[in-house]
């Protein structure tokens, strides 16, 4: 069974139609990627996943369930691109906090922060934090619950490569333990690195295919190339 499947789904926001019926399913234990420039209806796709985005028809699931079903709650964990953190708190104190919040030891928030590379950060208060360190606090603070579907709204925006290479290989650790990941980007580069990828324009969907299928679809190894031939089709057809 899919992790995520995705049907006909059209959302209004603001009196405008910005997802235009989209239909995907993401496979569990594989990193899905959401690509797409700014303004494309990523962020509107994820939270419709999540289950707080008022949608037009349409229909989500997300592990079998309604998406935004009760049941849900401890199973799917969101990271969106304002990290959701208190300021006026250490960083494992955050952790901790949500540790306790989802039943799970302080032993695995302390884990978590290990993950996301903030282990020797633990004593610093999240206000004196630069914005990326804040964000992978708030991935953290995500992760210590285990959760079975973990969505992220461009979790690398800020980032170094070296640290952004380094979360991406905490994403497939993640998927290879079971977890199914489905993270936005509008960084074509980041591309690549996911097993599954659908790329969004104007709230349709230009592609769901894998890197390999995309760059043999376009007949290019480079992904920016290959989106860019694909807009350019879409236009002929649309023309
Ligand atoms: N609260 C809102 N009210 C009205 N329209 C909105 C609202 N939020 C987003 N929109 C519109 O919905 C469309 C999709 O926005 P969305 O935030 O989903 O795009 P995005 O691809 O995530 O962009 P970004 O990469 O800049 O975050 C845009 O046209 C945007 O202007």
């Amino acid at each position: 069974m899919d992790a995520v499947t995705v049907t006909d789904l059209v959302v209004h926001r603001g009196g405008r139609r910005v997802l235009h019926g989209l239909d995907f399913a993401a496979p569990p234990g594989q990193v899905t990627g959401l690509l797409g420039p700014s303004g494309s209806g990523k962020t509107t796709l994820l939270r419709a996943v999540v289950g707080v985005q008022r949608t037009t028809s349409g229909q989500v699931a997300v592990l079998g369930e309604p998406a935004g079903a009760r049941s849900l709650r401890s199973r799917v964990g969101y990271v969106t691109q304002a990290p959701s953190v208190y300021a006026d708190l250490t960083v494992r104190e955050n952790t901790r906090h949500f540790a306790a919040l989802a039943g799970r030891a302080a032993a695995d928030a302390d884990a978590a922060l290990d993950d996301v590379g903030l282990g020797a950060a633990a004593q610093q208060l999240v206000g004196d934090l630069s914005g990326g360190q804040r964000g992978r606090v708030s991935l953290a603070c995500a992760l210590v619950a285990r959760p079975a579907l973990l969505v992220l709204d461009e979790p690398t925006v800020g980032l170094d490569p070296v640290l952004r290479v380094e979360l991406w290989e905490l994403f497939h650790r993640l998927a290879e333990g079971g977890t199914t990941l489905l993270v936005s980007s509008h960084v074509m580069d980041e591309a690549g690195r996911c097993d599954r990828l659908l790329l969004l324009r104007d709230g349709r969907l230009l592609s769901d295919s894998t890197p390999a299928q995309l760059r043999a679809e376009a007949g290019t190894d480079d992904l920016e190339q290959a989106f860019l031939t694909l807009i350019h089709r879409a236009g002929q057809v649309a023309a």
